[in-house]
């Protein structure tokens, strides 16, 4: 019998759409391989900037309705130039985040062969962590406002506030916890601002003492961001999982990819645990507009969150599979511009699915031995 998983297509901007064909190519090829035990049914929506540009919104009105009964989204990225930033991820990401209550946003930091990373001789038992960034409230509820009139010019006032629940911090450092313990160094990083910001953040410290009173197994430390962002180049190799607020987890992902070579090596997957909304896979870097058009992007951060998503459907050994393809194109010197390669996007992409083919034929002659 062969299980269909109905995945939602949302290329959105700029290199969304080349990374978002090349993952595809990559999970296409996956399914080939499984000797019709499953398929992937694609549906893609053509929202976004441009999108906007004809409609006046990033997606229909009743857009969520429309993903709703997906097995899973396959997301690009959203920005371009004739939107406000704020808009267009408002629009999209943050409306499909927020209502699908996706409070679980997966980042994993890792090395690969033949990538040099910036720090110095660092290796893969250096960056191997995982960022997880609470992905539902803090930084980025929405919360605030404008005042445009009543001050008189030069004297606007804007609110920005952040919103911590007791609830919200508990369920996402308890899922902290319980990756730290699927994994060989057990151990969870806190981060926060609590000196500087006195009420929400010194509410996730409680819960995080609170918390991990119940993993006596997992080691722990609570460290202020500034101080983190400093730990992530000196001592890498004391980290495994990160557990952060939406902002804080934001901004340290983005430095952990760099620190593996590239913002577009960076995988994500924005989770709603529960299982009640479809969960949401994408590159962890935006649409790129600099280099946008070109063919020369880097896929793997994309191809690698569609093993975060064959993972997420159960399909480990395709995952792991997915990410010993990119090990070895790496390995083998496929690497794209900002990886100091010359490898265009397809080159990258086509040297990934060519060594799949081959670890997967492997996987499927010891199955069967
Ligand atoms: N989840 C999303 O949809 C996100 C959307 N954005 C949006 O993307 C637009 C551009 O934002 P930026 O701040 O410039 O961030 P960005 O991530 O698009 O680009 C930052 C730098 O990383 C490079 N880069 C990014 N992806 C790459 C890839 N696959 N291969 C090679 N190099 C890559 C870019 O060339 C650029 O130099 C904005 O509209 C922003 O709002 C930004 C971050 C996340
Ligand atoms: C918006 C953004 O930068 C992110 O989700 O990573
Ligand atoms: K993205
Ligand atoms: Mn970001």
């Amino acid at each position: 019998m062969t299980h269909t998983y109905r995945i939602a297509a949302i290329p959105a901007d700029g290199v969304g759409a080349e990374v978002v064909s090349a993952g595809r190519q990559v999970l296409d090829a996956v399914a080939a391989a499984s000797a019709g035990r499953f398929s992937f049914d694609w549906t893609e929506f053509p929202w976004g900037s441009e999108y906007y540009a004809q409609h006046g919104q990033l997606m229909p009105s009743d857009g969520l309705e429309a993903l709703t009964d997906f097995d899973a989204i396959y997301f690009g990225a959203v920005g371009w130039e004739n939107v406000p930033d704020h808009v267009s991820l408002w629009g999209l990401r943050l409306n499909i985040t927020q209502n699908f209550d996706q409070w679980a946003n997966i980042r994993p930091v890792k090395f690969l062969p033949g990538v040099n990373s910036p720090l110095r001789a660092a290796d893969d038992r250096e960056l191997d962590w995982i960022v997880v960034r609470e992905n539902s409230e803090g930084e980025y509820a929405g919360l605030g406002g404008r005042n445009l009139s009543g001050r008189g010019p030069g004297n606007e006032v804007a609110v920005q506030s952040s919103l911590f629940t007791d609830k919200g911090c508990e369920r996402i450092i308890r899922f902290a916890f319980e990756l730290a313990r699927t994994r060989s160094v057990k151990k969870v990083s806190s981060v926060t601002k609590s000196n500087a910001q006195q009420y929400g953040m010194v509410l996730w410290d409680e819960v995080f003492a609170r918390v991990a009173q119940e993993y006596p197994d997992v080691a722990t430390e609570s460290v202020l961001v500034d101080a983190m962002s400093a730990k992530f180049v000196l001592h890498p190799e004391e980290l495994s999982v990160v557990v952060a607020s939406n902002l804080n987890a934001d901004i340290l992902s983005d430095l952990g990819s760099a620190l593996a070579g590239s913002l577009g090596l960076a995988a994500s997957a924005n989770l709603n645990p529960e299982g009640r909304f479809p969960s949401m896979f994408e590159p962890v870097h935006g649409s790129a507009p600099d280099i946008a058009g070109q063919g020369i992007c880097n896929p793997i951060g994309a191809i690698a969150s569609g093993a975060l998503m064959l993972r997420h459907f159960g399909l480990e050994a395709e995952a792991h599979a997915v990410e010993r393809a990119i090990e070895s194109a790496t390995g083998a010197g496929h690497l794209t511009r900002d990886l100091g390669g010359t490898a265009s996007t397809e080159d990258v992409t086509h040297a990934i699915v060519e060594a799949l083919e081959q670890e997967l034929a492997t996987q499927l002659a010891v199955v069967s031995a």
